[in-house]
């Protein structure tokens, strides 16, 4: 006889959830309160528990890695979370991540992550702009689309994504764009990657520099990051902060210069101390838009590093993990091509 046709289970997909801190875990007085109410109050099950949708979606555990506002983010919890991701994701039963961070400097974590972890299963940041007490909040349908996308096998391979307002932004490319409003993350200058369309994940690009598996950066066995400082350029710039920059025992600096990374005249003799010190000079730029890219002038030949498309917090980053590997200025400059 015949075996009776059986209904075929497909198992859900597992996904952990890392909950680091910021507005999508703030808590204020009231529901109308938008600032000025404290982050990172909340723990990771009371995130969860606002949106039971996600357990539909997938097999769905949290995890508390700190609770801080991100703006206090530092090497420590980077390396932390950088570990943990590496762990999880090493097992054959953790289908992807989802972390909860604060905005303010999400844009870093995501670039961090995006050149260290060592997995091509998907991983999703997100935080919100609104607290979770707000009405309105953007959190709980962050959490739903990014879990959404953490479960998608479209999402493998992408590096590091990030999933707030129902658009999908990579890591590389992603920026904090506006101070207080819930659109504020955005890649002004290459763009989305996709977005979500009724909670589902669609694809239109994929970024063409090298992450996550594709990367020489290897986090395992480090315990502290290399000391990189950024110098913000402007009228009267007199390199008094580079100078500073030397003496507190920078490894690199990212001059955030104006225009085309360009470096004030009397800020020069600092900086030029500095590289002939072995210290590693990136040219970046305060303006949002537009590549850094090389110069006909001494900066050049002086072995000063330009930055491309990647914005002084990121160029910091890559020079920060660079570092970790090389101080030669012209090894390090192959990387900000590669990245
Ligand atoms: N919207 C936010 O998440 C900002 C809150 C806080 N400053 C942080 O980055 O954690």
């Amino acid at each position: 006889a015949e075996a009776p046709v059986q209904q075929q289970k497909v198992a859900k997909p597992n996904v952990v959830i890392l909950a680091t801190g910021g507005t999508i875990a703030g808590s204020a007085a009231s529901n109308t309160q938008m600032t000025g109410y404290k982050a990172g109050a909340l723990g990771i099950d009371v995130l969860l528990q606002a949106v039971p949708e996600i357990h539909k979606v997938a097999n769905v555990k949290g995890e508390q890695i700190s609770n801080i506002g991100s703006e206090s983010m530092n090497n420590k919890i980077w390396l932390k979370l950088a570990k943990r991701i590496n762990e999880l994701l090493a097992k054959p039963d953790v289908d992807g991540i989802v972390i909860t961070h604060g905005t303010d400097t999400l844009e870093e974590t995501a670039y961090f992550l995006n050149l260290v972890i060592k997995s091509d299963k998907p991983v999703v940041i997100i935080g919100a702009m609104r607290p979770a007490t707000a009405i309105s909040a953007d959190g709980p349908v962050n959490i739903l689309n990014a879990v959404n996308l953490a479960a998608s096998k479209d999402a493998k391979g992408r590096g590091v994504l990030i999933a707030m307002n129902d658009n999908i932004n990579g890591a590389r490319d992603v920026q904090k764009t506006n101070t207080l409003r819930v659109d504020t993350f955005q890649s002004p200058e290459l763009g989305y990657l996709g977005y979500f369309e009724n909670g589902r994940p669609v694809f239109y690009k994929a970024t063409t520099r090298k992450h996550t598996i594709d990367t020489e950066f290897d986090v395992s066995n480090l315990n502290d990051l290399p000391r990189v400082d950024i110098i913000y350029s402007h009228v009267n710039d007199d390199g008094r902060m580079a100078e500073a920059a030397v003496a507190n025992g920078a490894k690199g600096i990212v001059h955030a210069g104006t225009g085309n990374g360009s470096i004030h005249e009397a800020a020069e003799p600092a900086l030029y101390d500095a590289a002939k010190k072995g210290i590693v000079v990136v040219r970046s730029a305060r303006v949002p838009n537009g590549p850094t890219i090389e110069s006909t002038a001494a900066w050049d030949k002086a072995g000063f590093v330009h930055a491309g498309t990647l914005n002084p917090q990121k160029a910091r980053i890559l020079l920060q993990l660079g570092l970790t590997k090389t101080n030669d200025p012209q090894k390090i400059s192959e990387m900000f091509k590669q990245y």
